[in-house]
């Protein structure tokens, strides 16, 4: 299978790719950021009254006509303690913001607008008109309404219009199970002791907080040395527990000791590619084994993340039954670039807004697919497509967020 186009390589990841299945029943506090397994329905209606929306008399609006004369103030509504009685012509109630409207009242008076006398009675200094500053039942939802349809990313207005709808708990999608292993004999994980050509496993850390961040929910399976039946066993333990997805990082080149296209292959998995003209994250696969993704990262440090960030990222955010959202956006050149040969470059870039809120995107001065350091000082990749010429500063270009 030869070197396909990053757009391509896309295309065939997300064929066929369906948010998971399996709900769970989570508290409300939980649920933000959460997709919804069905649709939300209102159990009652809200307000489930004719509220007051000002402080100020619940009153008859035409009793409020000048020339103005004294209301008698019969008693108090506040929220929480309704006046249960009824008021009628030249008869007013002082009333607070959120309190029941008492029956034969159809408008509030604010207070700033009242004047009272010695004896108590109420001289309106406004008119008011029928219905002003009430808001009748009903007015945000009625029971049976469906508030939130299914599918819907759960924001903190959402989960606060499911607990005004009565709703204590919710129903959700399960998070994407989505096992990570790293492999390489060099491998210490950080902390331990690193010995002469070891280096320190870092790139689980970073592909499980991209995970993490697109609604997935991570399966360490640690470290594994260069040996296929190792990675073939995490392999077979992530099918065992039903994992959507399972990824490795390193060994995914053509070294002697990069075993794992050979392990895919040997479990008889289904691949959707090996290769992907980019630059970095070129040895990058993926395919699948029923309904279990695979996920092959290359092992460079800058590599594995571009590749996650690019791949892993909305293949879990799909999954996970997240909006799909655009790749790239609009920028302008920071710094002059040169000509791109022909794999899709993603360079690590700083961003910066200019005064006129334009995205100015100036790649960093080192691009080797080793470095942590700039991949981690970098806030956006600047995507150069294959065979771009040369570009100045001050042109247009897309970008690729980094979160
Ligand atoms: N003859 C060729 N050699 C290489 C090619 C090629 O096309 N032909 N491609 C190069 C490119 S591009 C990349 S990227 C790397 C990726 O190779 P692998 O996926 O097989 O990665 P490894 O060889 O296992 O490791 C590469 C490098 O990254 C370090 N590493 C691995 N895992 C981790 C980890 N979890 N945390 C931190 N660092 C890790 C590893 O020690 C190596 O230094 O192949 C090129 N070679
Ligand atoms: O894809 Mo490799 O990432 O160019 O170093």
């Amino acid at each position: 299978m030869s070197l396909i186009a990053v757009e391509e390589a896309h295309r065939r990841l997300m064929a066929a790719t369906e948010p998971v299945r399996r709900t769970t029943l989570v508290p409300l506090r939980e649920a933000a950021g959460r997709i919804l397994a069905e649709d939300v329905l209102a159990k009652r209606t809200q307000p489930g009254f004719d509220a007051s929306a000002m402080d100020g008399y619940a009153l008859r609006a035409e009793d409020t006509r000048a020339p103005f004369r004294a209301l008698a103030v019969v008693g108090e509504s506040a929220a929480g303690r309704a006046f249960d009685g009824r008021i009628g012509p030249g008869e007013a109630v002082r009333i607070f913001t959120g309190a029941p409207v008492p029956e034969g009242a159809d408008a509030i008076l604010i207070q700033e607008d009242a004047e009272r006398s010695e004896d108590g009675a109420l001289i309106p200094q406004e008119g008011v008109s029928p219905g002003q500053h009430i808001r009748p039942a009903g007015v945000d939802f009625s029971a049976g309404t469906v508030l939130l349809a299914r599918g819907t990313l759960l924001s903190p207005g959402a989960v606060a219009l499911a607990a005004s709808g009565g709703h204590p708990e919710i129903l959700v999608l399960d998070r994407p199970k989505v096992a990570v292993l790293a492999t390489g004999d060099e491998l210490v994980p950080p902390g331990a002791d690193v010995g002469p050509s070891q280096i320190v496993a870092s790139n689980g850390y970073g592909v499980a907080a991209l995970v993490e961040a697109a609604g997935g929910t991570v399966v360490d399976c640690g470290i594994a040395p260069d040996d296929d039946a190792e990675i073939a066993g995490h392999l077979d333990r992530a099918l065992a527990e039903g994992c959507d997805c399972f990824v490795t990082i390193g060994g995914a080149s053509v070294g002697d000791h990069d075993l794992i296209g050979k392990v895919f292959e040997a479990k008889r998995a289904e691949m959707a590619f090996l290769k992907v003209a980019m630059r970095p994250g070129k040895p990058l696969m993926a395919g699948r084994i029923g309904d279990m993704r695979l996920v092959g990262l290359p092992g460079n440090p800058a590599s594995s993340m571009v590749a996650a960030t690019l791949f892993l990222a909305p293949l879990v955010e799909r999954l996970a039954g997240r909006p799909e959202r655009p790749m790239t956006r609009a920028a302008i050149l920071g710094s002059d670039v040169p000509e791109n040969g022909l794999r899709t470059d993603f360079m690590r870039a700083r961003a910066v807004v200019d005064a006129d809120g334009t995205i100015v995107a100036t790649p960093l001065p080192r691009q080797d697919s080793s470095l942590l350091s700039i991949y981690a000082a970098a806030d956006v990749l600047l995507m150069r497509p294959p065979h771009a010429p040369a570009a100045r500063a001050g042109e247009s270009c897309r970008i690729v967020d980094l979160s």
